[in-house]
């Protein structure tokens, strides 16, 4: 098993050059938040800004997106060309509307990389591309069930994490990051531990800002991923080490709140910048 470091973390971050412009630096577009969890949109939109993205476009209901607006008026509100997706955080596959359906098909048929958190896991098989997928133990549960594992509890998978993040990825052909105080990113075949530095980032909303971040990573590096999808582990990584280093200085040692994570993220890319 690989231990991801700042060091790990540092080599696939890279400043804006003075031939970027902001399509050239990735833009990532969100299908999340819906009426029952608009929060999960606003905590994405943010992290995807925070974390480097040239452009962050969200496709969702209008009330979710008058509300990322109000808080980030820097987003693009339209569907549109985008280097990267986040599908599903916030939203529910029991309720899945048959616009959102359509809109989460598109994206994932469109063979750009896709950060699949949350109510889009049941889709994580669909389409073309490469994939991150972003369960927390009980949605990995869901996602093996789905898969014909059935019987399997969420305290199995926390028992053994390393073995049901592997049997998901070599099933769905995707890249599994399984959140927890330990987060693990694999391939199937490569496995890398990326340990929270504060167990404060346990509260609501921290994996929608993940995600947001993770999106942002895998536009910012789209071309690589296209010649080699095996990056994704390396991204899915860095970004899960940035969501701790962002959680820890939003925590100082006491409670935090999952949008002061995303808004340290900047900060902690400018560190491993410097
Ligand atoms: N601001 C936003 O918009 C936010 C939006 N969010 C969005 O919410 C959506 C659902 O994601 P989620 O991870 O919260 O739920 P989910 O995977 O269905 O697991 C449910 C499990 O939890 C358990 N459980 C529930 N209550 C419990 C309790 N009091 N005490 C103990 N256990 C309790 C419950 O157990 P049970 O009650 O069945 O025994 C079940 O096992 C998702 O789209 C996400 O993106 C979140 O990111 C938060 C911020
Ligand atoms: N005990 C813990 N210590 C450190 N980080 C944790 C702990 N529990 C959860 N996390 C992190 O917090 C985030 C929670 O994500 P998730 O379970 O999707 O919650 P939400 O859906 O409310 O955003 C993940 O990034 C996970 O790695």
């Amino acid at each position: 098993m690989e231990h991801w470091t700042r060091a790990e973390a540092r080599a696939w971050m890279r400043a804006p050059a003075a031939t970027d412009d902001k399509y050239a630096r990735g833009v990532v577009g969100l299908v999340t938040g819906s009426h029952d969890y608009p929060g999960a949109a606003v905590l994405g939109v943010e992290a995807a800004h925070r974390a480097g993205a040239g452009m962050v476009r969200h496709v969702g209901p209008r009330r979710v997106g008058d509300l990322v607006l109000a808080r980030r008026p820097e987003t693009v509100v339209q569907a549109g060309r985008v280097q990267a997706w986040v599908l599903g955080s916030g939203t529910d596959p029991a309720g899945r509307s048959d616009a959102l359906a359509a809109v989460l098909q598109e994206a994932l048929d469109e063979g750009v990389p896709a950060v699949v958190d949350a109510g889009a896991l049941d889709l994580a098989g669909t389409g073309d591309g490469a994939r991150l997928l972003t369960p927390h133990a009980g949605e990995l549960r869901a996602l093996l069930a789905s898969l014909g594992e059935d019987g399997l509890t969420r305290g199995d998978v926390e028992a053994d994490p390393e073995r049901w993040a592997r049997l998901a990825a070599t099933r769905t052909g995707a890249t599994v990051l399984l959140k927890g105080a330990r987060t693990l990113v694999t391939d199937g075949a490569r496995v890398v531990l990326v340990a929270a530095p504060t167990h404060w980032l346990a509260t609501a909303g921290t994996g929608d800002v993940l995600a947001g971040v993770a999106g942002a990573m895998l536009a910012a590096h789209a071309d690589a991923i296209a010649r080699d999808a095996g990056i994704v582990v390396d991204l899915g990584a860095t970004a899960a080490w940035i969501h701790g280093a962002a959680g820890e200085r939003a925590s100082g040692g006491g409670p935090l709140v999952a949008l002061e994570v995303a808004e340290q993220v900047a900060d902690v890319v400018a560190g491993l910048l410097a």
